[in-house]
């Protein structure tokens, strides 16, 4: 049996809904390929806190833990990856990559252009179901409206 890896990923938007994406340095395991910035849970850590602190180690400021986006299992050559991807917000410091090969802020839209880690996949096409939900709301919303209405 493959060993399995618990991860955590945070997907933090900026105030125009870009989401900020890191690209795997050459250097790492699963090299060159895009990942929402995060890293594996230590023992008896809350997800929440071990992101909270991956996030502070890999790119130096703050973040804010929102709602859990996605929850997937996928099988590597070398182990299985739990990864769970988070919502979330700058609430201290810039974003500087650190350990990646580039820091990127992606419209939700353009999201599917770059060259994803495999188990990143479910991740995008939810956080794209979730954008369109959104957008959804917003076009109700901003309807020009009838006296009626
Ligand atoms: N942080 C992060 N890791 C991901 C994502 N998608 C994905 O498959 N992974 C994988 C890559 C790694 O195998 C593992 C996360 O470990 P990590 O971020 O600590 O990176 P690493 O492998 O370079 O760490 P290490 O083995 O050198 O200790 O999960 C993602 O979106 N974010």
């Amino acid at each position: 049996m493959k060993r399995v890896i618990h991860v955590v990923g945070a997907a933090i938007f900026n105030e125009q809904r870009d989401v900020l994406c890191a690209l795997r340095a050459p250097n790492m395991s699963l090299p060159n390929v895009w990942e929402f910035p995060g890293g594996k849970v230590e023992e008896g850590e809350r997800p929440e806190d071990a992101l909270v602190r991956e996030i502070r180690e890999e790119l130096g400021c703050t973040i804010s833990v929102g709602e859990l986006l996605a929850d997937v299992f996928h099988e590597y050559e070398h182990a299985i990856v739990h990864l769970r991807t988070y919502e979330a917000r700058l609430v201290d410091g810039e974003p500087r990559a650190r350990e990646h090969a580039e820091l990127r802020w992606v419209p939700l839209q353009a999201l599917r252009s770059l060259e994803w880690a495999p188990a990143d996949i479910p991740t995008v096409e939810a956080l794209l179901v979730e954008g369109e939900a959104q957008k959804g709301v917003l076009d109700v919303l901003m309807r020009p409206r009838s006296i009626d209405d």
